[in-house]
């Protein structure tokens, strides 16, 4: 496993709506993507971009997380954090198997099979308990993209 580029941070919120005034007017964001249903992940997502080393806006995304009804595990989260939080960081790999099987052989959980994540991507996630309290989330890198 080599590290690579930290793509987004998931942030989980009782609101996406709410979440983008705040996006909007604190932080001042100038670009905040149109909010879409993920089922297959039980969630809407918001993604938010923010700006990479030359000032254009394509640097790491702060991905905005609300659960579709039915998630247990984001409501457990927002249970627990009823404001909302951060929930994950996700880093990009240029091959999905190749860095599960690094994962397993550290004796990592990974939990599940790859999916298709947000960006259209197979993605997984890391237990936070074997990974220093961090949620990790394993993307491949779309394809074009050279980070
Ligand atoms: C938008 C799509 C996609 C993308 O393309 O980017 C996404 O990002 S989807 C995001 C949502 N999807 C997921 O979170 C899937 C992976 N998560 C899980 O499988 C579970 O949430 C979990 C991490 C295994 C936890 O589930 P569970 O064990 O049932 O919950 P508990 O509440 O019992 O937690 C156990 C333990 O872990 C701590 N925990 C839970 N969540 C987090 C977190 N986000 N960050 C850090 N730590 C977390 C929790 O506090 C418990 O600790 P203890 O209380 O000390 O036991
Ligand atoms: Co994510």
């Amino acid at each position: 496993m080599k590290l690579g580029r930290l793509n987004h941070i998931g942030v989980a919120t009782p609101s996406i709506a709410d979440s983008i005034v705040f996006w909007r007017d604190v932080m001042g964001a100038t670009k905040i993507h149109e909010p879409f249903d993920l089922p297959e992940q039980g969630v809407k997502v918001c993604f938010v971009d923010t700006p990479g080393a030359d000032g254009a806006l394509n640097g790491t995304q702060i991905e905005l997380i609300e659960p579709l009804p039915g998630n247990a595990g984001i409501a457990a989260f927002l249970a627990k954090n009823p404001a909302g939080g951060q929930h994950h960081m996700c880093y990009e790999v240029p091959d999905i198997h190749a860095a599960k099987a690094a994962f397993e052989a550290l004796g990592k959980r990974v939990l599940g099979e790859p999916r298709i994540g947000a960006h259209g991507t197979l993605i997984f996630f890391v237990h936070p308990k074997d990974m220093g309290g961090v949620l990790t989330e394993i993307m491949e890198t779309p394809k074009g993209d050279h980070h």
